[in-house]
């Protein structure tokens, strides 16, 4: 599936037309992730739609979500921009940057540079740049000219392989272990487990999808994780804030695993 979308991608950024840049100001991910009174910093998700579950979101209404996510203490928002297989857009992420005061994720898959120009224009503070899509120099270079144009990385890993070759060129700061293989979409929480050893001292690990309760949440933090990326468990939920605080708990429940 995964090579399925990046054809498509290819073919999308030969038509690219870059947006005029909108005036907004920048906001730190890493920051805001670790500044947090829930069990880990939470990058909440806005998404419609996924290839492997269809659409969760018929109703689908981002800057309302997105505000919802922000009163519940979220730390960052992360935005779906793919239109062809999430059903994102990037005027999702441009009018949720302008009606929240957190951090935006741009999620999509970025592998060129006219996209890291592009959400830097659009108003994203971070983007994603998955491991499993690219050779380590090459997403090295993009990462670099991202935090040129003063925008942060979550890079995101799903297998130890990807982790040690990315390793073996340079140390993100932001390193996302993806809970779901891109491949077959099965997710695993075991997944943060494994590879969290192997994340060096220094680098912030967030662990992404597949989390639906509490006890998900206390399992990936306890591997290490200081934050989590959550969507479909969010998304399906009539009360967003409501499950946000049952899954995030506070640094007071911290043993609520007993
Ligand atoms: O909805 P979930 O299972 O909570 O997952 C959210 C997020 O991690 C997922 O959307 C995601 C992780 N990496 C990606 C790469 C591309 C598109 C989507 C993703």
């Amino acid at each position: 599936m995964l090579n399925t979308i990046l054809e498509h991608k290819r073919e999308e950024i030969k038509n690219l037309v870059l947006p005029e840049p909108v005036t907004v100001e920048k906001r730190t991910l890493y920051n805001s992730l670790l500044n947090t009174n829930f069990l880990a910093g939470l990058i909440a998700e806005v998404k419609k739609a996924s290839p492997s579950k269809g659409v969760i979101q018929e109703n689908f209404k981002p800057v309302e979500t997105a505000s919802f996510y922000e009163r519940a203490g979220a730390s960052a928002i992360s935005v779906l921009t793919d239109e062809r297989f999430f059903q994102g857009n990037r005027d999702y992420l441009t009018k949720v940057k302008q009606h929240v005061s957190l951090p935006i994720l741009r999620k999509d898959f970025i592998i060129e540079e006219q996209q890291v120009e592009e959400s830097a224009r659009i108003g994203a503070d971070a983007i994603l740049l998955i491991g499993e899509a690219m050779e380590p120099a090459k997403l090295h270079q993009l990462y670099q000219s991202a935090y040129a144009r003063d925008l942060e990385v979550l890079v995101e890993v799903h297998s130890e392989e990807t982790l040690l070759a990315i390793l073996e060129h340079f140390q993100p700061e932001i390193i996302g272990v993806n809970n779901r293989d891109l491949n077959t979409f099965v997710t695993d929480v075991v997944h943060t487990e494994n590879i969290a050893p192997l994340i060096p001292e220094g680098s912030l690990l967030v662990s992404e999808s597949g989390l639906f309760t509490q006890v998900d949440v206390l399992r990936v933090r306890n591997a290490g994780a200081k934050g989590v990326l959550i969507g479909e468990a969010l998304m399906r939920h009539e009360n967003p804030m409501e499950q946000i605080q049952t899954m995030m708990g506070s640094g007071s429940h911290e043993r609520a695993d007993g």
